[in-house]
């Protein structure tokens, strides 16, 4: 089996790094080779002369496939900000090409590449191209991640209809609740079942220590 997925989310900070993990998790489990690619990281430090995010040091952690942080992260940038600023303070513009580079060596490695995104669907890349552009190039299948939390309804749904509007095939989506406090959760879940065109794959609730081993998903 080959197989890749890119993982979106309703917005940054809702989860997407910690289900990439837990499906990296979940196929290596199987005995499958797997890898995790970030191609876009802001917020780095710097380790070794080479700027370095939590993202990639966690999708790391979670696969079982060593690559070149070149090729799991084509471009780095220390502040936390969105990646076209973030690459402009530095005079760099981010290309798509060297991360589909990057994205066809992995699948040369591995059974299984989990692609995260960059924040939310519709993050400038550039000043013409977005992270679905950078989707749609990868020509991947998409999780997405709903952070269950109040606006989530709204965001997931403009997601959902984003995905569908540049040709791309939601393979499903996870709720992961972000909001501990959340009131009415399982009247959002059914909300979001009922309206999102695709199946649930995991309904994961808050952990006072987050552990994406600890994530179920039902993801062939
Ligand atoms: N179910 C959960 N319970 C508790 N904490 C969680 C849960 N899911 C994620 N977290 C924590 O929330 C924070 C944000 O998650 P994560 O980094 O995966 O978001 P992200 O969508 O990848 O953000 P970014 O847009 O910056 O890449 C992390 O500290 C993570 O450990
Ligand atoms: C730095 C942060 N952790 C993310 N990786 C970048 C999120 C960019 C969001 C841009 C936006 O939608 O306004
Ligand atoms: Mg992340």
């Amino acid at each position: 089996m080959k197989q890749g997925f890119f993982i979106t989310g309703t917005d940054t900070g809702v989860g997407k790094t910690f289900m990439s993990c837990a499906l990296l998790h979940h196929f290596t489990q199987q005995g499958y080779r797997a890898v995790g690619m970030k191609p876009v990281s802001a917020g780095c430090r710097e380790v070794d002369g080479a700027w370095l995010s939590e993202d990639v040091e966690q999708l790391q952690a979670a696969g079982n496939v060593g690559a070149p942080l070149q090729t799991v992260n084509p471009y780095a940038f220390e502040p936390p900000l969105a990646p076209h600023i973030a690459a402009a303070q530095v005079g760099v513009e981010i290309a798509l090409d060297p991360i589909l580079q990057g994205f066809k060596a992995l699948m040369q490695q591995a059974d299984i590449v989990v692609v995260e995104g960059v924040g939310g669907f519709r993050v400038p890349l550039n000043a013409t191209q977005d992270t679905a552009d950078l989707a749609v190039a990868l020509g991947l299948p998409v999780i997405l991640v709903v952070g269950m939390r109040l606006g989530c309804l709204n965001h997931a749904l403009l997601t959902a209809e984003a995905i569908a509007a540049r040709g791309l095939q939601l393979a499903g989506w996870i709720a992961n609740q972000v909001d501990p406090d959340m009131l009415a959760f399982e009247e959002n879940l059914e909300s979001l079942q009922q309206r999102l065109p695709a199946e649930c794959l995991g309904i994961h609730l808050h952990q006072a220590v987050p552990d994406w081993r600890e994530v179920n998903l039902k993801v062939r």
